[in-house]
């Protein structure tokens, strides 16, 4: 049996209210004790003076809740107590709670509470987190919508199907009605094969919930003076970078976070790529061109006043996760509708914010295009990558394997490694890493 704990739930400092969360055996007795009175009726917001436990001196009076188990959050019995937020009234409370023989909670252990419980499974904890993390909508839908069960459901739905194959399956093992040429036989072959393309598919969605989840890295990148720099803080709308006219200004890589439409995105400047005379600036252009590689979506900034002259170090980076940028358009050299590389290409102004508003909604439907939510739920962590991409190898062994007893195991360790997403089986070792990076009181 458990102990039981207590933390703070909302976040820690002044505010009008602060939620004290307390869990496990003695929670009703201690919600009793601190109150002095019955327990209130389950789930009722009820006004209580709290008192310290040896003094009798009153610490607070505020609202407190009582949840008793399995109809909680836990599973276990809960109590919260909604004080005034400040750190007197939140010392005094945790000395009360210590006396009553409660301990501060580890980070993420009400939640590793609930997964024991059987109140959520991994991936539906894992989405608490993301959600007490997100910043823009669509990462608050994303996690709204695992935390609701989807993913969980997808990838319970997915291991019944394959456990029903492999009961089929061994029943051919046990009573042999054909000879089995592949090791799989006409009822199971196609289970295994129609698993094994879902999860590619699925595997195969251009990381929209990884990027999501983490932000869509985006680089700005070009010659020296091309105006990097003034463009990543006209779109950051701040004075994030050094702006000057000797060229190899940026050396380390510069990062803003932004919110596009609901994307959360980290922009980043570079230094202005060329042929570099010291091994400072060098060692620029070669985080500069590691970023280039690395990045979700390249902006391509060329230096208009210079038109038709385009930088070709820049130019060689442009492929289809580049968008072209004429800055300096206040100077007008170049054409109205400018194409390079024969692709149309934004004029736009750091100096003046001409062409910013069009730029940005260009790179609003370019991320909407690759990271808007399929009909599908989303994969969101690389732990269920990595889990859905064995399931997938085993998948593909057991098609090709030459015995059904051999085909049989590949099925099993396929089952397994599904399993491991949703906490089904095995994850003793993963919770310890999993739930440490909840905040405490979660
Ligand atoms: N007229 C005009 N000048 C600009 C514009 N954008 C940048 N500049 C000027 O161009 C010069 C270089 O700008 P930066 O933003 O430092 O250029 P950069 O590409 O970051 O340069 P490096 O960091 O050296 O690679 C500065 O003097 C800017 O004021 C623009 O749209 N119009
Ligand atoms: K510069
Ligand atoms: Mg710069």
């Amino acid at each position: 049996m458990s102990d039981s704990i207590f933390a703070l739930a909302s976040a820690p400092g002044r505010g009008g209210v602060q939620v004290i969360r307390l869990s496990g055996p003695d929670a009703g007795a201690t919600l009793g004790h601190l109150t002095g009175r019955p327990l209130p009726p389950p789930r009722q917001a009820t006004l209580a003076s709290l008192r310290e436990p040896g003094s009798g001196e009153v610490i607070d009076k505020g609202l407190v809740l009582w949840f008793p188990g399995p109809a909680s959050f836990t599973g276990e019995d809960v109590a919260e107590l909604h004080l005034h937020g400040g750190r007197a009234v939140l010392s005094a409370v945790t000395d009360a709670l210590t006396t009553l023989g409660l301990r501060v909670a580890e980070p993420g252990e009400f939640s590793r509470r609930a997964f024991e419980n059987g109140k959520l499974d991994l991936t539906e904890a894992e989405a608490i987190a993301d959600l007490v993390d997100a910043e823009t909508a669509a990462q608050r839908r994303q996690a709204l919508r695992q935390l609701d069960g989807d993913l969980g459901r997808l990838y319970d739905g997915w291991r019944t199907r394959l456990t029903r194959a492999l009961a089929h399956l061994e029943a051919d093992i046990d009573f042999p009605e054909e000879d089995l040429p592949g090791g799989l036989s006409d009822a199971v072959r196609p289970v295994v094969e129609g698993l094994a393309a879902e999860i590619g598919a699925h595997l195969a969605d251009n990381s929209r919930g990884e990027r999501l989840r983490d932000g869509i890295s985006i680089a700005i990148l070009g010659a020296p003076n091309a105006g990097k720099s003034s463009l990543l803080n006209a779109i950051a709308r701040r004075d994030v970078a050094i702006v000057s006219n000797t060229a190899g200004t940026t050396r380390d890589v510069i990062e803003v976070h932004l919110d596009l439409g609901g994307y959360p995105v980290l922009l980043a400047d570079t230094a202005g790529l060329r042929e570099a005379a010291e091994a400072i600036e060098a060692e620029g252009i070669r985080r500069a061109l590691d970023r280039a590689s690395r990045a979700d979506l390249k902006l391509l900034v060329f230096d208009g006043s210079r038109w038709p002259l385009l930088d070709p170090a820049t130019l060689a980076l442009l492929d289809e996760d580049a968008l072209p940028v004429l800055n300096k358009a206040d100077l007008a050299a170049h054409p109205a509708e400018p194409v390079v590389g024969g692709r149309p290409a934004l004029p736009v102004s750091a100096a003046t914010g001409q062409g910013l508003p069009a730029l940005l909604s260009a790179l609003g439907s370019e991320v909407e295009r690759r990271y808007a939510p399929s009909g599908a739920p989303a994969l969101t962590r690389a732990r269920h990558r990595s889990a859905l991409e064995d399931c997938r190898d085993s998948l593909l062994r057991a098609l090709s394997a030459p015995l059904p007893e051999l085909a049989a195991e590949d099925i099993r360790l396929a089952t397994r490694a599904l399993g491991r997403i949703t906490g089904r089986v095995d994850v003793e070792e993963l919770l310890d890493v999993i739930f440490r990076d909840f905040c405490i009181g979660k």
